[in-house]
């Protein structure tokens, strides 16, 4: 596989080796010690799977404390993932990378403990995996305005479809920085 940090110094994108043969394809989307080697240390103790139509938006979410790492793809359809920097003395404090992952890039973001993460559908609908380093912790959700102007994120859709939660969440300067996590160098 191919691993390019992003930008953002920690967020990680994901080529997984793709075997193509007259039946489809195979490929192995996590293997515990070469995701390590990659600079990927889990140990991931939950699996999600989501599904969306065209123009939904879900985020942007963390969860502090408690504070999980995601190994995210996208195993139907395509979206824009963003990871967002909410990590309070962090030199990329509100800074965000966007990037396209696809059914046919079949390719996965590292996005650290720390980082607000949402995403876009762009396809008629996109079925979305991702692997997490904590368990779910309703009580230690943080969310971050998807919209935020601050943030500019060029989120591509024409009428973004958002969950009466994400929309009432605050623009991340007005998030109460002591529900933030810290920046641990
Ligand atoms: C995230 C999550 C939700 N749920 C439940 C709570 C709720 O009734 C229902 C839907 O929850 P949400 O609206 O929070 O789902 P969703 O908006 O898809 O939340 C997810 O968004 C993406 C962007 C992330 O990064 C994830 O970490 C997660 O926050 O599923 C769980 O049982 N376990 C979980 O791990």
């Amino acid at each position: 596989m191919k691993v390019t940090e992003t930008t953002l110094p920690g967020v990680l994108l994901i080529e997984p080796q793709v075997f193509g043969d007259s039946r489809g394809f195979f490929l192995e989307t996590f293997s515990a010690q070469r995701y390590a080697e990659a600079g990927i240390p889990g140990p991931f103790v939950q699996d999600n799977m989501s599904r969306s139509a065209k123009g939904i938006v879900r985020g942007l979410h963390l969860q502090s404390p408690n504070a999980q790492g995601k190994l995210v793809w996208v195993v139907q359809g395509s979206v824009l993932d963003v990871a967002l920097d909410v990590r309070v003395g962090s030199p990329t404090f509100g800074k965000w990378v966007a990037e396209e992952l696809s059914e046919e890039n079949k390719r996965q973001l590292w996005i650290p403990p720390g980082f607000a993460h949402g995403f876009a559908v762009t396809s008629e609908s996109a079925v979305f995996v991702y692997k997490c380093t904590e368990y779910y912790a309703p009580k230690d959700e943080v969310g971050v305005l998807w919209n935020d102007p601050d943030l500019g994120i060029p989120w591509p859709v024409i009428e973004a479809v958002v969950s009466p939660k994400d929309r009432a969440h605050p623009r991340l300067k007005d998030v109460d920085h002591a529900r933030l996590p810290r920046y641990v160098g």
